[in-house]
C-alpha cells in the first residue's frame, strides 16, 4: 500500500522487480538461517573475519558448496529459459492416433517448455542468427512426451554423425575462443547438405523478434497410429498465436541486449499475457506417401505443397514461470526418444541417433538418474533400474530387482493395435541442392527477401579466406546462378569498401597526476 512501493512496481519489468515482489509477499524473513545441515546460523557466524575461520561450519559450507554449483552446460542449446503450463485438446485426431494425451476434446495435459538458442553458451546472446528451440515435456498419462523442436521448418542434415562436426563449426574456435565464420563456411561448403538450413538462417526468417513469435517444428516425419493399428506419416507443427516476427541484424545491434528473448518471455508471463502455439500436424497416408516423387523423411527439405493436409490438434499455453529456473530449466532433460503409444515416432536416421545422444547426454549432465528429478519424473513408473548418482528416490524399495522373475515384480503389457512391422527406409547420400534453390526462387516471395539473404551471407564471408569465398560461391551458384552472381557482385562490392572506424573509447591520460586510476595503482 505505500505509494513509492506501487509506484515502482508500475514503472519496473517484472524481470527488474522480481525481489521487490518476494518481499511483498514476505514482509518478514522467511526463516532463520542454517547450515545446509540444518544447524541454525548465529549472527557472529556471518563473518571470518577477526575469527578462527576454520572453525565456522556456515563458512566451509558456503565456500565448498559454491565451488561445485556449476553443471557442464548442453553442448548445445544451453542458454534457454523454462516455463510451466499446459496442452489442452481442441480437435479430435483419434482416427490417427491412439495417444491419449491427444485425445479427449477439452482435456489438459500439464508441459514445461525451455526456450532456448542453439550455439551460444550459458549467458550468451539472445540475439544472433541461430536455431532457436522450443523443447515441449508433456507429463501424460502413458509417461512423458517430448518435442524438440527449432523455429525454422528444415534440418542441416541427414547423417547424425555430422552433429558433432556441425556443432563444432558453429560453435567458437578452440584457440582464438571466438565465433569464427571460417568454420562454419568451410563445413558448409564440405557438406552442402547444410546449405538449405543455412541458408533460412541467413534470410529474414533467421533471427525471430523474440521466443513468442515464432513457430516451432520437430521437422522429423513421425510415424503415428490410431486403435486399429493404421498408420499415418505426420509432421507437428507448433504455430504462434503471437504472430511471426523477425529482426534485422541492425535492430537486433540497436537493440543489444543479450537477454532480449528471455527477458521478453519472462515478462510477458508475468503480466499474465500467456504465450500459446497450435499444435497441428501435416498428414500423409501410406497410399499418399507412395505417390510422391521426393523423400519425405528427408529432414533436409520441406513437403511439397499438395501432397499433404493439415491437421488441427491442440494449444500448448504457458502460463507460469518457473520460480526456479535451475531447479527446472537447468536440470530437465528432453528427449526425442520419449513417446507414448499411437506414436512411434520418426524412423530416420538422425532420430536413431538422436534416440541415443540425448539419454548419454542427460547421463553426463545430470546423472543416470536424471528421470527421478523431479522436473523429469514421469507421473507413473516402475522399473528394474538401480541405484547410481543420485537422486534415487525410494529407488523401488524392496521389489524384485531382475526380469523375469517369480515374485510380481513389474510385468510389461499387450498392444493388441501396435502395428506388427514399421516402414524401413533407405536414404540417400546424394547431395541434393533442389531445396535450396526452392527456398531462394519459390519460398522467398520478394526481391528483397533475396536482397537481404544475399547481403547476410555477403558480410558473413567477408572476413573468410579468399579460398573459401571461392567455394561458397562456387556452390551457390551451383544452387542457383543468380543467387551465385549476386553473392559474387556483393562481396567485391563489400571487398571496396574502406574498413569500419574504429570504436569510440573513453580515453584516460597516465600522465595525469589526478586520474584516480593512477593513484589506484601507487596506493598499495
Ligand atoms: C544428430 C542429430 C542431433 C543430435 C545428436 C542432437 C543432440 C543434442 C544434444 C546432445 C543436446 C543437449 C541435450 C542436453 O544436454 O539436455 C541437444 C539439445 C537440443 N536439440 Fe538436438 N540434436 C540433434 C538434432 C536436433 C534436431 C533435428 C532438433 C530439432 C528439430 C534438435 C533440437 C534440440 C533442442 C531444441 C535442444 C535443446 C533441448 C533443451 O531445451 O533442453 N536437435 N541436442
Amino acid at each position: 500500500s505505500d505509494p513509492e512501493v506501487l509506484e515502482y512496481l508500475n514503472r519496473t519489468q517484472p524481470a527488474l522487480r522480481q525481489l521487490a515482489e518476494f518481499k511483498l509477499r514476505h514482509p518478514k524473513p522467511i526463516g532463520i538461517l542454517t547450515t545446509s545441515a540444518g544447524k541454525l546460523v548465529e549472527l557472529r557466524e556471518i563473518t571470518t573475519l577477526n575469527s578462527d575461520s576454520f572453525s565456522n561450519q556456515y563458512f566451509i559450507d558456503s565456500l565448498s558448496h559454491s565451488d561445485a554449483e556449476r553443471i557442464p552446460e548442453r553442448v548445445v542449446h544451453a542458454k534457454g529459459i523454462g516455463a510451466h503450463g499446459y496442452f489442452e485438446v481442441t480437435h479430435d485426431v483419434s482416427k490417427y492416433t491412439k495417444a491419449d494425451v491427444f485425445n479427449g476434446i477439452g482435456k489438459k495435459t500439464p508441459v514445461f517448455g525451455r526456450f532456448s538458442v542453439a550455439a551460444q553458451n550459458l549467458g550468451g546472446n539472445d540475439l544472433v542468427r541461430e536455431q532457436k528451440g522450443l523443447a515441449v515435456k508433456f507429463y501424460t498419462r502413458e509417461g512423458n512426451l517430448d518435442f524438440l523442436c527449432i523455429h525454422i521448418p528444415v534440418f542441416f542434415y541427414k547423417d547424425p554423425l555430422e552433429f558433432a562436426p556441425f556443432i563444432h563449426s558453429a560453435k567458437r574456435n578452440p584457440r582464438s575462443t571466438v565465433f569464427d565464420p571460417t568454420m562454419r563456411w568451410d563445413f558448409v561448403t564440405k557438406r552442402p547438405d547444410n546449405l538449405h538450413g543455412q541458408l533460412w538462417i541467413n534470410s529474414d526468417f533467421g533471427l525471430p523478434n523474440g521466443y513468442r513469435k515464432m513457430n516451432q517444428f520437430p521437422i522429423h516425419t513421425y510415424e503415428i497410429n490410431n486403435k486399429h493399428g493404421e498408420k499415418f506419416y505426420v509432421r507437428f507443427n507448433f504455430i504462434s498465436n503471437q504472430g511471426i516476427e523477425f529482426l534485422s541484424d541492425e535492430t537486433a545491434r540497436e537493440i543489444g541486449d543479450i537477454d532480449y528473448f528471455n527477458r521478453d518471455l519472462y515478462n510477458a508471463i508475468e503480466n499474465g499475457d500467456y504465450p500459446s502455439w497450435n499444435l497441428e500436424m501435416d498428414l500423409m497416408t501410406m497410399d499418399g506417401l507412395k505417390k510422391l516423387d521426393y523423400d519425405p523423411f528427408d529432414l533436409t527439405r520441406l513437403w511439397k505443397k499438395g501432397t499433404y493436409k493439415t491437421i488441427q490438434i491442440g494449444r500448448v499455453i504457458f502460463n507460469q514461470n518457473s520460480d526456479n529456473q535451475f531447479r527446472d530449466q537447468e536440470q530437465s532433460a528432453f528427449n526425442p526418444g520419449n513417446l507414448v503409444p499411437g506414436i512411434p515416432g520418426p524412423m530416420d536416421n538422425v532420430f536413431r541417433g538422436r534416440r541415443f545422444s540425448y539419454r548419454d547426454a542427460h547421463t553426463h549432465r545430470l546423472g543416470v538418474n536424471h528421470n527421478k528429478i523431479e522436473i523429469n519424473k514421469p507421473l507413473y513408473y516402475k522399473v528394474y533400474d538401480r541405484d547410481g548418482v543420485p537422486p534415487v528416490r525410494e529407488n523401488m524399495k524392496d521389489a524384485p530387482n531382475y526380469y523375469p522373475n517369480s515374485f510380481n515384480g513389474p510385468v510389461p503389457y499387450v498392444d493388441p493395435s501396435r502395428p506388427k512391422e514399421r516402414l524401413v527406409i533407405y536414404e540417400s547420400n546424394a547431395v541434393d541442392l533442389e531445396p535450396a534453390a526452392e527456398f531462394y526462387n519459390e519460398f522467398l516471395q520478394t526481391e528483397g527477401q533475396r536482397e537481404r539473404l544475399v547481403n547476410t551471407t555477403v558480410r558473413s564471408i567477408l572476413p573468410i579466406p579468399p579460398e573459401l569465398q571461392r567455394r561458397v560461391i562456387r556452390l551457390y551458384t551451383l544452387t542457383d546462378e543468380d543467387l551465385g552472381t549476386r553473392v559474387a557482385e556483393g562481396l567485391k562490392r563489400a571487398l571496396r569498401m574502406p574498413p569500419p572506424p574504429p570504436p569510440r573509447v573513453i580515453r584516460l591520460n597516465p600522465r595525469n597526476s589526478n586520474d584516480h586510476h593512477r593513484q589506484h595503482y601507487y596506493s598499495t
